[in-house]
């Protein structure tokens, strides 16, 4: 990937969520850790353009999230911390081909797209199965094969295992681990991210350690009994 941060952050109503900030992101797989409220969903929701930048610019792959929100959206699909919320058709097949809308294909290259994203998360079974019947890790799975049945290079997942079981989290672990694309992962989960080239620890709006995870782990230890 290669998000850039050009002396970009962001407000609310008069309060900063993220301080302006000027980083690179070029890792294939990105941990964002720190404390609830420290700002790590809005930055993540800046690198999408869901968030614009009070000041400063955000570029995803040459793209400004400002001018070019549209290609900055096909470069990055984002998992939002509840996936029900952002499954919107009532059953799940329906909803993969939803995302589909809009581009030229075929019924027949449609119906392949779905099987094959279907397939690849393992969870052909559930495809005419109603969304809101979907166990929590079903549906972070089926959340997953919505967002990348249209093939964005960049994943950002925010907490991707949280109120999940042992075994669903074991899966959706392992899930991420075989992704072939670039992922960015808010979790609290932190051996989630144990083993990622890049891990930024966010504390009230600012990145306060960014480096290895066992580093920037213990920093976040620091904080969190601080
Ligand atoms: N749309 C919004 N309007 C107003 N304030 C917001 C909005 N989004 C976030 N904030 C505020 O910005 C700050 C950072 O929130 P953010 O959701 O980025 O934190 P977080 O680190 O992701 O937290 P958590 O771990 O609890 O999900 C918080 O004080 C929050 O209340």
């Amino acid at each position: 990937m290669d998000v850039r941060f050009d002396q970009a952050g962001t407000s609310f109503d008069g309060r900063t969520a993220v301080h302006p900030l000027s980083l690179s992101l070029t890792e294939r797989r990105i941990g964002i850790i720190g404390l609830n409220g420290s700002g790590k969903t809005t930055f993540a929701r800046m690198i999408n353009g869901l968030v614009q930048p009070s000041q400063g610019r955000v570029t995803v792959n040459g793209f400004d999230t400002g001018a070019d929100g549209e290609a900055v959206r096909g470069q990055v699909g984002f998992i939002f911390q509840n996936p029900q919320n952002q499954i919107i058709l009532p059953i799940l097949r329906e909803d993969i081909e939803l995302g589909l809308r809009g581009r030229k294909l075929t019924r027949g290259q449609m119906q392949d797209r779905v099987n094959g994203v279907l397939a690849r998360f393992s969870i052909g079974h559930l495809a005419d199965r109603r969304v809101h019947e979907l166990s929590g890790g079903e549906l972070q799975l089926a959340a997953l094969a919505s967002v990348l049945v249209t093939e964005p290079p960049i994943v950002i997942l925010d907490e991707p295992t949280n109120q999940l079981d042992l075994r669903n989290r074991t899966l959706v672990e392992r899930t991420l681990r075989a992704l072939d694309e670039d992922v960015l992962v808010i979790s609290h989960d932190l051996p989630l991210i144990e083993d990622y080239d890049r891990v930024l620890l966010f504390h009230e709006g600012r990145i306060v350690a960014d480096g290895r995870p066992e580093e920037v782990v213990a920093e976040y230890r620091k904080i969190a009994v601080s």
